[in-house]
Parts: structure tokens; C-alpha cells; sequence
């Protein structure tokens, strides 16, 4: 579970981009983020991992405070980036030992989930590859890769699905069905409404650093007419007007 209260963050003193931001995420439901672009999701993603210092208010995994318990709140979740262009120098094999020792993976079992997961996803002949070399998708897939490798309970995904092609993107989404379905936490940011709609249990809008919607896609059809498409829906509520 993750819990966002009161949260603001500012950057050079300008306006909120985060404006007092209160969410919960709970287990065993997939919950999708979406919101126009600048709404503030990577900002609040930041915020949750512990890349970007948060100005006023407190986020907890689990129970776990990202601030005052950095590392035992980076033990419990994997975060997929929207960049992934990461660790460009290591071969993708040595990112994902490097990643398995910091996690502590056993030998045994980092091999077969290593193994499992590339292949998975049409990656393993490339292991022995600079990431340098990789295409957008292979990056996105081999930082997949590494974050299922040491199993956190909680996932945190920001556009986790640009770039991947059809095959990864539906094996990547069976993923997040099944980690959810264990009960676990998933939450993931996109642009994609079509992807929210088939695969969102909840859906958390945000807009200029607010939330504006917070529910599953019926109650987000019942608030406007039943009719619209979620495009329309979506158009409506992050309109400025
Ligand atoms: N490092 C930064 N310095 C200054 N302003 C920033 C910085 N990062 C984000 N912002 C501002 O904060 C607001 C929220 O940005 P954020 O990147 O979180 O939006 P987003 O919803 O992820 O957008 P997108 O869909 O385009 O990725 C925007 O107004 C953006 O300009």
C-alpha cells in the first residue's frame, strides 16, 4: 500500500506542482495515473522513490517512510523509470548481477529468474550486450527485467508500456495482473487511455498538481454521461475551462 498525505513539492519557488496531493494506493488492485502532460506524475513518482525531496507532507510504503526510511522503503518497491536509458556502460548481464547483489538475490534463483524474464521478453541473446547498444524497448525491458528480479512487493511504473512492442507490452501487463492478483501493490503512470480502461481496477487523475479523480471506470462514467468515451471523459475533466 502506499499512502500520499498532503503532499506539495515546488520548484524554484514557482507555484505547487504538487499541490497538496492526498492518494492512496491500496494492494491486490492494479491503480493507473494518468493526467495531461505537466500534470505532476513524475513529480509524484520521484517523490514516492525518493529521487526528489518532498517540501511538505509525508508518503509511506507499506508503513515505510520514504523520507525517514529511505532504505528500508527502497527495499520493498521497483521502480521502472519513464527514462531508461541507465547504466548505458554495463553489458545487460552485469546490470542485472549488479541489481541481484544489491537486493541480496541468491545465485540459484537470480539465474533462473534472470534467465525466466529475458526470455520473456526476446532479450537473453542480448545480455552479453552493452546497454548502449540496445533499442528504447530493450533498455525499458532489460530495467523490467531487473526490477522483477528481486521481487519487491510493490511496483511503481512511470509509462512503463511506450516502447514496448505488442508482445512485451501484453506480457508485461499479464505481470502486473498477476502481482496485483497476489496482493501486492501496482500503480503505474500513463498516457494510454485505452491501456488504463483494460487494465486499471482504480484510476487516479491528476491535474496541475491536484487530484481530481480518484475511483474505478464505472464511477468515472456514472460522475459524467454514461455515453461518453473515456477520451471525452478525460477531456472534460483536465480542460481548463
Ligand atoms: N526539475 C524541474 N524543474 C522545474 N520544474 C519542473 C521540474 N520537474 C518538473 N517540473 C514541473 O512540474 C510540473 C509537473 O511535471 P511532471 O514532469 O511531474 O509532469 P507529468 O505529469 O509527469 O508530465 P508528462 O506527462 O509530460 O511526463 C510541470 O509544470 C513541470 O514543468
Amino acid at each position: 500500500m502506499i499512502e500520499i498525505n498532503h503532499v506539495s513539492k515546488s520548484f524554484h519557488g514557482k507555484h505547487n506542482a504538487i499541490d497538496k496531493l492526498n492518494l492512496m494506493i491500496p494492494d491486490g488492485k492494479i491503480v493507473g495515473f494518468l493526467g495531461p502532460n505537466g500534470a505532476g506524475k513524475s513529480t509524484t513518482i520521484k517523490m514516492m522513490t525518493g529521487i526528489l525531496p518532498i517540501d511538505e507532507g509525508t508518503i509511506k510504503l507499506n508503513g515505510i517512510d520514504i523520507v525517514k526510511q529511505p532504505l528500508e522503503a527502497k527495499k520493498i518497491f521497483g521502480l521502472v523509470p519513464d527514462q531508461p536509458d541507465m547504466f548505458l556502460r554495463l553489458k545487460g548481464i552485469e546490470y542485472l548481477n549488479f541489481i541481484a547483489d544489491i537486493f541480496n538475490v541468491p545465485t540459484d534463483l537470480r539465474k533462473e529468474r534472470i534467465e525466466y524474464f529475458t526470455k520473456q521478453f526476446s532479450i537473453y541473446e542480448a545480455l552479453e550486450d552493452y546497454i548502449q547498444t540496445y533499442s528504447h524497448g530493450m533498455r525499458q525491458k532489460i530495467i523490467v527485467t531487473g526490477v522483477l528480479i528481486h521481487d519487491p512487493a510493490i511496483w511503481i511504473l512511470d509509462e512503463p508500456l511506450t516502447g514496448l512492442d505488442p508482445k512485451s507490452a501484453y506480457i508485461l501487463k499479464e505481470m502486473m495482473r498477476d502481482h496485483a492478483d497476489k496482493g501486492n501493490t501496482v500503480f503505474f503512470s500513463s498516457h494510454g487511455l485505452e491501456v488504463v480502461e483494460q487494465l486499471c481496477d482504480v484510476v487516479a487523475i491528476i491535474n496541475k498538481g491536484k487530484l481530481i479523480f480518484y475511483g474505478n471506470m464505472d464511477e468515472l462514467r456514472s460522475q459524467y454521461q454514461s455515453d461518453q468515451s473515456l477520451e471525452n471523459v478525460f477531456l472534460e475533466l483536465t480542460s481548463d475551462e
